[in-house]
This record gives structure tokens, sequence and C-alpha cells, in this order.
């Protein structure tokens, strides 16, 4: 199988609120947990684009630096903290000229469809390099996506409201029809050994703070152009019950509070482990699906 686009850029949003907090109170504790621009704009990182890889690439573990204890040099080697997160991505259709901004109630126009993608993620290598330009190597080893492109003429009738934002975004992020989309998330993993997969979390495309909407008009506010094929992904969505979070580093706070799966139990993804994200829209007497989003965790090669 082939990715259906060839992609050009590639920038991750961060647009659920629900796990902006979770992730900021593990890495910083409640108090500083969600930083004073996060409702007033979409934060993102720019992503790899090289390493985006079709459903179904195995995906090898990243070796890195971790955070040293006290004055000894920091530690080097495979991953002990691998991650999926739960996510999905808009492939921009029409682009725009550079110096443009695309205005935020034009810019479903502009966004051809999506897709399920899984930002693979080492929290151990994150963790010790992320401050202060953010994500680097701990996720740009690896990103996975769903095999075809569900265009949003097809979720139109799967359109809800999205979440009342609080305080008001500025102008140019105010659009006049405020839509999410409710999809079913799902992700399942399945051991190396095993037969039968195991649901780790159920989550939905709805849970999303900033709308796709929104992240394209503020990606091209400053003038950056956008060309047909980058690929924007929404952030870790999850939802708002501990059975709805997006990745094993809120489900087990940080590998603090292991899950209990189908005989197995899990702090982070182990070698073996399989995997795999599903999505639908539950129609009158029809379901719109976008296959699967799968990967398999392979040994780190020295
Ligand atoms: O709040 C923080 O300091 C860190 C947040 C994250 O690490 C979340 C994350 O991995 C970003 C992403 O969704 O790719
Ligand atoms: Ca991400
Ligand atoms: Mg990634």
């Amino acid at each position: 199988m082939l990715l259906p686009m060839e992609i050009g850029d590639y920038t991750d949003f961060f647009s659920s609120m629900h796990h902006a907090k979770n992730c900021g109170t593990i890495f910083r504790g409640p108090a500083n947990a969600v930083p004073a621009n996060w409702f007033h704009l979409p934060i993102a990182y720019h992503g790899r684009a090289s390493s985006v890889v079709i459903s179904g690439t195995d995906i090898v573990r990243p070796r890195g630096q971790f955070a040293p204890s006290g004055n000894s040099p920091p530690p080097f080697g495979p991953s002990q903290k691998l991650d999926f997160e739960l996510e999905m991505a808009a492939v921009v259709g029409p682009g725009n000229e550079l110096g443009k901004p695309i205005d935020v109630n034009e810019a479903a126009d502009h966004i051809f469809g999506v897709m399920l993608m899984n930002d693979w993620s080492a929290r151990d290598i994150q963790a010790w390099e992320y401050v202060p330009l953010g994500p680097f190597l701990g996720k740009s080893f690896g990103t996975t996506l769903s095999p075809w492109i569900v265009t949003l003429d097809a979720l139109e009738p799967f359109a809800c409201d999205s979440p009342k934002q609080d305080p008001q975004p500025l102008p140019y992020l105010a659009e006049k029809i405020s839509k999410n989309y409710d999809i079913s998330l799902e992700v399942q993993i399945k051991p190396a050994g095993k037969e039968d997969s195991c649901v780790v979390t159920r989550s939905n495309f709805k849970y999303l703070y900033w709308t796709l909407t929104q992240q394209l008009a503020h990606h091209t506010i400053n003038g950056c152009n956008l060309r047909s094929g980058d690929l924007l992904g929404t952030g870790t969505i999850s939802g708002p019950e501990p059975e709805s979070l997006g990745c094993l580093l809120e489900l087990t706070w940080n590998g603090q509070k292991p899950l209990s799966l189908d005989g197995f139990t899990r702090k982070f993804l182990e070698d073996g482990d399989e995997v795999t994200f599903t999505g639908f829209c539950k129609g009158n007497g029809y379901t719109v699906g976008f296959g699967t989003c799968s990967g398999k965790i392979v040994p780190s090669t020295p």
C-alpha cells in the first residue's frame, strides 16, 4: 500500500483541551498545566514529512538521549517510553499564495479531507529535548496514516457543534459556523504472540477545542503558504473521561498507573505490540469508515 498523496509539509497541532491539561499536569504540575497562549491560538509544532508512513509499516523503536539525574551525563539507548497518539489529520486541497492568509470562513474550501493518524512519540526523548523549541527526535521517527482520505463532503452529515470557546478568539479566528464532526475513534493493542487485540481507549473527533478551519486560518495568518498534500495533524484527541484519553502517557499517567488489559499490562509500548486505530461515523443505514491506521513496534537497531 502507498500513501494517497505526496506530503510536502507536516504540521501537528495540540487542539484537545483535555490532552493539553493532562500532559501539562504530568510535565509541569497542575498549577502550570495549560500555558497562557493555549486558549488564544491553536498551538502546533512543525513535524517531519519524510517519516510519515502508510498503515502497516513497522515502526523501529527509536534510540536517543534522556534526562540525566544530577550531574551525570544523559543516559542514551532505546526509548523506554514509546507511546501512540490518537489523532486525525486534515489534508490540504487547494493551497494559498505566499503572503495571502486563508480566511477562517473560507478555510473548509482548502481542506480535501481527513485521515486517521498516529503521531508515535518517545516520551523520554521528548521530555529531555523539547524545551524551549518543541518536539524534535521524540516524534520524527515515524507517523502513521490510514490508507484513504475521507472528504469533508462525506463527513457533512456528521457535523456537530464544536465546544464553546472562552475567552472569545481574536477576530481572525472567529468563525461564523464553528464545526466539529462526530467521528468515533478506537485504539487497540495486539501484543506479540497474542491472537486478539484489546481495546485500549475510545474517543471522538468532536472533543477538539480548536476546529480544523481555525487551525488552517491560524497557520496562514502570518502569510505562510500551504500547498496541496500538506498534512495538518489535530493533536492527540482526548475526551473528558478516563477511558477516552488518547495516549498511554495520559492513560497510565506517565507509567505510574499501568493499564490492565486482557491478560497483560502496559505502561508504554513493548516490542512486538501492534497498535491499530479505527474510526467511523454511523449514518442512517450506512457507515463512513476510515480504514485502519496500524503499525507494529520492532526492536531498536544498534
Ligand atoms: O504540555 C507540555 O509540555 C507537553 C505536551 C505534550 O507533550 C503533548 C504532545 O506530545 C504534543 C503532541 O500532541 O504531539
Ligand atoms: Ca501529536
Ligand atoms: Mg510523529
